[in-house]
């Protein structure tokens, strides 16, 4: 039986984790669960999986479930109660699937209590990469990854050396606006961003999908993973959402990992690894069906953050943690409505002008800088 922690459990990743646990009862076991602020949710969890301890982070839901629940089962709030469900004792697997870098310090707190990590909360890898990957390899934790074209790759490379790895090949949908000129952004409104066209996730990550934000944080998440430099990290607009990344070998050979886009295949793949067990719920892909899938290079101009993030991956320091908190902030605010969507772009890029480099920065300077560039950002608002 593995025990297992879930950061984020009633978001997207978080319920598909659930299912994933509800359909392997002898396999796995929730231990601790954490929720923002969906008490329906918390209800529903605890009811059918009867987790020890739930961490609330808003203060209305943590009182409402205090009360329902004081004497049954540990409900603790904030900060605190994130890194308690994180080094949960009798937790082997914490499945970090928060949004934001929030999800950072409750990480390596795992990390330090030895936990195996599996990673869906991108922004923790990219606001802090060098601190996560320098915790896990100290502790001799894995860092497994969670995100889709990740997992990929991580299957891409069972039985091969990394040394032989000509470049990874990370794919990209292209979002909901793939089909729109840059004129054509200037109005787009949030309900039309928020219609990705083969996932259904999170409103942040499908924000950070139309404006490819979202493969910019991979790109970033993919160097710290793999340990591979920016230059053997390239990006191909694929439509379908069918091949999930490649890797192109020195002697020019490409493996891919094929798939239905569903959530639940790499979640179940990073809990069960190495093992592989059934996965009812979902469809295999019909090929003959499909028939044919389509490719095409990126255009950067185009796709103004996929440069962006580049840049601040290449440069490294502390340029990510603005990228990341800058864009957290920018995409916060389009989705209040508070900005056009070619303003989230604008925001991340004056941060990143502004900002004074630090090399090799501490986890109190990361969050100090994170502090600053959300402050920056909602200046310009
Ligand atoms: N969804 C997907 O298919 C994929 C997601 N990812 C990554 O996984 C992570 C989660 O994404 P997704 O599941 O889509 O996001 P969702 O918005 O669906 O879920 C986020 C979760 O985090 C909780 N939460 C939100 N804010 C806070 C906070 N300040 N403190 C503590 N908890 C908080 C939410 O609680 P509540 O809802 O109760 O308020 C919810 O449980 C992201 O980093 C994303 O990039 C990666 C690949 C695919
Ligand atoms: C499911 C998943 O991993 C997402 O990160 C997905 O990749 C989003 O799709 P695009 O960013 O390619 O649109
Ligand atoms: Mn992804």
């Amino acid at each position: 039986m593995k025990y297992i922690s879930i950061l984020g459990a009633s978001g997207s990743i978080g319920t598909q984790t659930l299912d994933v646990i509800r359909s392997h009862p002898d396999e796995f076991q929730l231990a601790a669960a954490s929720i923002g602020k969906n008490v329906d949710m918390a209800r529903a969890i605890i009811e059918e999986f009867a987790p020890r301890l739930v961490a609330v982070a808003d203060r209305d839901a943590y009182d409402k479930l205090r009360s329902e629940y004081a004497g049954k089962i540990k409900i603790i709030y904030g900060e605190e109660g994130l890194i308690e469900a994180a080094v949960f004792p009798k937790t082997n697997i914490v499945v970090t699937a928060v949004v934001g870098s929030v999800g950072l310090v409750p990480t390596l707190k795992a990390i330090e209590a030895g936990k195996t990590i599996a990673l869906a909360n991108k922004e923790t890898l990219v606001t802090a990469g060098h601190i996560v990957t320098e915790a896990a390899k100290k502790q001799g934790v894995p860092l497994l990854p969670v995100d889709s074209e990740h997992s990929a790759i991580f299957q891409c490379l069972q039985g091969e050396k990394r040394e032989h790895i000509e470049k990874i090949i990370l794919t990209a949908s292209g979002g909901s606006f793939r089909d729109k000129t840059r004129e054509e952004l200037k109005h787009v409104t949030v309900e039309e961003a928020l219609r990705h066209p083969n996932w259904s996730m999170g409103a942040k990550i499908t924000i950070d999908s139309a404006t490819m934000m979202n493969k910019g944080l991979e790109v970033i998440e993919a160097h710290w993973l793999f340990a591979l430099p920016y230059e053997q990290i390239d990006v191909l607009l694929h439509r379908e959402s069918v091949i999930h990344s490649l890797i192109q070998f020195r002697d020019t050979s490409i493996i891919a990992q094929l798939g239905t886009p569903d959530m639940r295949v790499p979640i179940q793949y990073a809990l069960t690894y190495p093992k592989r067990l059934p996965l009812n719920s979902v469809k295999p892909l019909d090929l003959a069906e499909i028939s044919t899938l389509h490719f095409e290079r990126i255009d950067f101009a185009r796709y103004r953050c996929l440069h962006l993030a580049y840049e601040a991956g290449k440069r490294g320091g502390s340029l990510p943690t603005v990228l990341n908190a800058a864009n957290e902030e920018a995409v916060a605010a389009f989705l209040a409505g508070r900005i056009e969507f070619l303003a989230i772009e604008e925001c991340i890029e004056r941060a990143l002008e502004r900002h004074e480099f630090v090399q090799k920065p501490s986890l109190e300077e990361i969050r100090q800088i994170d502090a600053e560039t959300r402050k920056y950002v909602q200046s310009l608002l």
